[in-house]
């Protein structure tokens, strides 16, 4: 048998045996899709950090600056559409989407619908089109007229649902930003639910942790864009998929399941190019997002400390700090533009283009070949069948539906590492894996910080042997009517350890006066105290937190009424819960010698920004009414006297006693200590004393002291 002949029989074999074939190419055809989908979205095991960051040093300047600006002073999050994406976005939707019947799944479910309804509208448009061209090719008149008019018809439900989507999908994106949002917030601020508020979360994620710079930033912007992301990614990524399973269907049944082979071949060797360029969004989100809260941190702070930094004649300075920012941003925006423009381009030549052309010769196949088992079609029926294909590879959104299908086999024909590597999807995909580890680091860090696991970088002196070992330690607190500290050591967050071992006690109505030089950690104490900074060793006891009022140098003033001033951090209907009337207020400004500021500004009801319309002496008595109007176990004061006359510290202090107020003072000024019983001298060299309080014989020592030395400076 010759060459020719055994050709000649294959091909009849194959002819007659054709039906197999394509039954058997399209179960292969499923079952590759199925097994490429699940390993694809099944998360591969998450490479060693060492090896992460090994990579994110090798993908140039975007990630180099992320280390040295940002969040990520030590670790900057990793940001790919990997298996750490995967785990991270499903922590994610449990918080987002809490269980099948809550109102987010709900909206899922509408949206799923809504979607698969579009997408039978498009078929169903894509067919009625080419039998208007058919009719048009025919010139029938009549069947014409009949497909215009099922054409306005079914104009009604396509807008009614397009309309419905995009409602839906914002409706989404509001949800999941609520759901976040209150979660984010929970965590926090502490939530009334879950007990008391000693969580102190946003204390410490700025003070005791290295890794969030601006969380302000996290929960007002990026959480938003997540969410936006999050309600979009899941049309654009259900779509095509569906868009592929009915392409993949009508491919079949024109051009056959061959059709689908070829296909293949082209496609695999594009997309391999198209692979190799696709440059990293989601790092260029993640880092945008960084630089933009970095810049607008910068600016806040101005705005905030803008009279001290009019007075020292800061503005060079702040000018080139904020310059300095938005350098950052333009130089980022720049690269990630300049990439942009020619990942367009390559983009759109190969989808649009050469996939466009794949695509009509795809639809060319049963015009100029005659498939085994398929009837010769006249000039109308080809006209008709190439149309409604050719419609069919435009979806109704004016994107490719060609290119999505295309773009979909390609991640079922490539291995699973290729999963969402190219194109629209993978785009969005990318950049919501940058919005997704922004958001998870901001959960993580909260999760870490409620544990009492902090990051942050350690002063050279914590690594010695000695203080080590006291870092290590965990001390711990107790509740109790009386202020007790035993053996525990003042530690700076940063691992300065302040003091190695201090003990004292206040006792009910035994005021103390703590003083020392500056940085000796006076103020720390009270940190402790008030449980921001953890207790490394010995024990603490303490009454609970609602027993303490803080009064700083420059006191607290909220965002509100006058009245709120004074209330903090009660409200209103607190306030007439204890049968406290604005009237009995009155009395408490008039000790402070400040009831005349009622009428100044306009009732109890005027709300300004206080810090600003107050000056500092007036803010320092205005935080005195508030320890009146609270009159808690114990005060601790800063510095708190230190821009009020000296008779009217006398007054005030007088009062707190008389209000059974047990004090805790830090002053430089001896007015103040004949107002305590006992004293915390710290040394400034790691020592201090504790002891009782002679104020009369202290007056005499220190004014002995001040004759002597200035005796010794005339000698
Ligand atoms: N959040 C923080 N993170 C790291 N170190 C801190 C923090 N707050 C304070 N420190 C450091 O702790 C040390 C003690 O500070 P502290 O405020 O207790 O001093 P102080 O004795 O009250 O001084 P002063 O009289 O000047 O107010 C200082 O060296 C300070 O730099």
């Amino acid at each position: 048998m010759s060459a020719k002949d055994r050709i000649a029989a294959l091909s009849k074999f194959y002819v007659s045996h054709r039906p197999l074939v394509q039954r058997s190419l399209n179960i292969a055809f499923a079952l590759y899709v199925v097994h490429n989908t699940y390993r694809s979205i099944s998360a591969r095991p998450t490479q060693s950090p060492s090896s992460d960051s090994a990579k994110g040093k090798g993908k140039g300047k975007g990630k180099g600056k992320e280390k040295d600006d940002g969040e990520g002073v030590k670790k900057a999050p990793r940001v790919a559409v990997d298996g750490l994406f995967y785990q991270r976005l499903s922590n994610i939707l449990r918080i987002v989407i809490p269980s099948i019947r809550s109102k987010e799944a709900m909206l899922l479910c509408m949206h799923s619908s809504l979607l698969i309804f579009r997408t039978v509208i498009s078929l169903y448009v894509a067919a009625l089109d080419g039998k208007i061209v058919a009719s048009l090719v025919r010139a029938q008149t009549g069947a014409f007229l009949l497909n215009i008019l099922k054409w306005l018809l079914v104009a009604i439900p396509a807008t009614w649902t397009n309309s419905w989507l995009s409602y839906v999908q914002n409706k989404l994106a509001l949800a999941y930003r609520t759901r976040l949002t209150n979660e984010v917030m929970k965590q926090y601020l502490g939530d009334e639910d879950d007990g008391p508020r000693d969580g102190k979360v946003f204390y410490k994620l700025a003070n005791l942790d290295d890794r969030i710079k601006n969380p302000d930033q996290m929960i007002t912007h990026d959480i938003q864009r997540f969410s936006n992301h999050l309600a979009a990614i899941y049309a654009n990524l259900a779509k095509p998929v569906l868009d592929v399973i009915l392409y993949n269907y009508q491919l079949s049944q024109n051009v056959g399941a061959e059709g689908l082979v070829i296909l293949t071949v082209l496609v695999q060797a594009s997309a391999a190019l198209l692979r190799a360029l696709t440059p990293p969004f989601g790092a260029y989100t993640a880092l945008s997002a960084q630089l933009a809260g970095s810049f607008r941190h910068t600016h806040s702070r101005l705005a905030s400390f803008a009279e001290e930094i009019a007075f020292f004649g800061g503005e060079e300075t702040e000018k080139m700090l904020v310059e300095r920012e938005y350098a950052g941003i333009v130089e980022h925006e720049n690269t990630v533009l300049s990439r942009r423009w020619w990942f367009g381009c390559v983009e759109e030549g190969v989808v649009k283009w050469l996939w466009g052309s794949f695509g009509l010769c795809i639809c060319a196949i049963p015009v100029f070949f005659r498939l085994p088992g398929v009837s010769s079609l006249d000039l109308g029926g080809r006209t008709e069948g190439f149309v409604t294909n050719r419609r069919l590879l435009l979806s109704s959104s004016g994107r490719y539906l060609y290119s999505f299908a295309l773009h979909y086999l390609i991640q079922f024909f490539f291995d699973a590492d290729a999963f969402g590597r190219v194109l629209y999807s993978y785009k969005d995909l990318s950049e919501l894996a940058g919005y997704t580890a922004r958001v998870s680091l901001l959960l993580d860090t909260m999760a870490d910080v409620r544990k009492g696991k902090f990051d942050k970088a350690l002063v050279s002196s914590a690594s010695t042997e000695e203080n080590a070992k006291i870092l290590r330690g965990r001390g711990q607190t107790l509740e109790s009517d009386e202020i007790h500290f035993e053996n525990v050591p003042i530690v700076t967050p940063n691992g300065d350890v302040l003091l190695k071992s201090l003990s004292f006690y206040v006792k009910p109505g035994q005021h103390l006066l703590i003083v020392g030089p500056n940085g000796c950690g006076k103020s720390s104490l009270f940190r402790i105290l008030g449980g921001l900074w953890p207790v490394y060793g010995g024990v603490v006891r303490k009454p609970p937190a609602d027993q303490f009022i803080l009064i700083p140098q420059r006191p607290y003033l909220s965002l509100g009424t006058l009245r709120d001033q004074i209330i903090y951090p009660h409200s209103r209907a607190d306030m007439e819960a204890r049968g406290i009337l604005d009237s009995d207020l009155l009395d408490i400004l008039a000790v402070v010698h400040m009831e005349q500021i009622v009428e100044r500004e306009g009732g109890w009801d005027a709300s300004r920004e206080w810090r600003e319309s107050l000056s500092g002496g007036d803010q320092q008595k205005i935080a005195w009414a508030r320890l009146f109007y609270h009159q808690p176990k114990y005060a601790v004061l800063d510095e708190a006297t230190s821009l009020v006359p000296t008779e009217m510290e006398g007054m005030m202090m007088d009062h707190a006693t008389s209000l059974g107020i047990t004090l805790l003072t830090v002053s430089h000024r001896p007015s103040l200590w004949k107002y305590h019983s006992m004293i915390l001298q710290y040394d400034g060299q790691g020592g201090y004393v504790f002891t009782k309080l002679d104020a009369e014989k202290r007056l005499a020592l220190q004014q002995e002291k001040e004759t002597l030395e200035a005796k010794l400076l005339d000698v």
